[in-house]
């Protein structure tokens, strides 16, 4: 009796410090760092919204950037607003992910890289039924073969970097590529999708040093977005409205925050957190605490996953009762 709570005290602190140990002795790959002080960081999309952000962050950081886009006009704009911010240059190339070849030809001019961050990305939201072929492709295009291509032009002379430190390999996702959602059929596909690519290829490279980050912003205020606001139908809107909108600064700051940490999964609110969790997975996790709060937080975080669907379909629910 009189053991009773030196027994419930030990359960509490024994328990899972031996969970924490053992995660400690498995946790792969192991934690590292990717600093971007005075090296090559290669940002794509990087002339608009969180790439110019996170560009600027670079810059100010001691990074060497280089941006890609398609429009030179908006490229060099970018240029100049950078120089005014931090009085860096930054080096510009205008070309389209599509286009295999001017990736290439882009990658090349612009020497080695450290951390390629493949930021660009499209979006249209649009019910699947109201979205046109051309729309399915764009996104799944640029969104997802482009970002192939862009790793499989950067990749050779990332993999010779021996000497020069761990590398990255960057990729912008949503929480749309966490969770599907009402009007991203393509969008939320091409996200998805880079997540399975990111997964698989953290094991192809590991064994070069180089680290896979995925981020995972909600809505972010910036010029595609408010492209995207203006046909977007309201169902998507309510159920995004579930994680808030960001500044894209904000993003860009914990971006580069968890790509230096070098994590693999890069959330940017608590709701982002939220589904990092519920969302673990098969993925690669780095942190032990982090691996002990998935571990312990797993039967809840279902439960927490399962109420926020139970909203969404009421709205969804709502919205058709409401348009009889
Ligand atoms: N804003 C948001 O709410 C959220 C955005 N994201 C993701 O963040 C990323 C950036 O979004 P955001 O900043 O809003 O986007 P913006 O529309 O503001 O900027 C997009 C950038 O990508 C470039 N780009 C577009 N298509 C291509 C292409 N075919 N080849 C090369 N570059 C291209 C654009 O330049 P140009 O047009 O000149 O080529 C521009 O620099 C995207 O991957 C998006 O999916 C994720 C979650 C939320
Ligand atoms: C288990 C707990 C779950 C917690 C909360 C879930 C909230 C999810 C909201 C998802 C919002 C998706 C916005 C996509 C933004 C985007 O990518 C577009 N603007 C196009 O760029």
């Amino acid at each position: 009796m009189v053991n009773a709570p030196l027994y419930l005290i030990s359960l509490i602190i024994i328990v899972p410090l031996s969970i924490a140990l053992l995660l400690y002795l498995i946790v792969r790959p192991r934690p590292t760092k990717v600093p971007i002080k005075n090296r090559h960081v290669f940002i794509t999309g990087g002339s608009s919204g969180i790439g110019l952000a996170l560009a600027q962050e670079a810059a100010s950081q001691g990074a060497q950037v280089s941006i890609l886009a398609r429009s030179l006009n908006k490229l060099e704009e970018a240029q100049k607003s950078i120089k005014l911010a931090t009085g860096i240059d930054v080096a510009i190339y205008s070309a389209d992910v599509r286009d295999f070849e001017a990736v290439k030809s882009a990658i090349d001019q612009a020497g080695p890289i450290d951390i390629l961050i493949c930021n660009q990305g499209v979006f249209v939201a649009h019910e699947l039924e109201n979205s046109s072929l051309e729309e399915l492709n764009f996104m799944i295009d640029i969104n997802l073969m482009g970002t192939f291509h862009l790793i499989k032009a950067a990749l050779p002379s990332m993999k010779n970097r021996a000497g020069r430190g761990p590398g990255s390999i960057s990729i912008m996702s949503s929480q749309a590529g966490q969770v599907g959602i009402y009007g991203y059929t393509a969008y939320s596909a091409s996200k998805f999708g880079l997540r399975g690519m990111a997964e698989a290829l953290q094991q192809e490279v590991i064994g070069y040093d180089i680290h896979v980050s995925l981020i995972f912003p909600p809505d972010t205020d910036t010029p595609g977005l408010v492209e995207e606001n203006k046909r977007r139908p309201e169902l998507t809107s309510i159920i995004a409205a579930s994680s808030g909108v960001m500044k894209a600064n904000d993003v860009a700051k914990l971006s580069l925050a968890g790509i230096k940490s070098g994590r693999f999964f890069v959330p940017c609110n608590l709701e982002g957190f939220a589904l990092c969790l519920a969302t673990a997975g098969m993925s690669p996790q780095r942190s032990v605490l982090m691996a002990l709060i998935e571990v312990t937080a797993a039967g809840i975080m279902r439960f927490v996953a399962l109420c926020y669907l139970w909203v969404w379909y009421s709205s969804i629910e709502k919205w058709h009762a409401r348009k009889k």
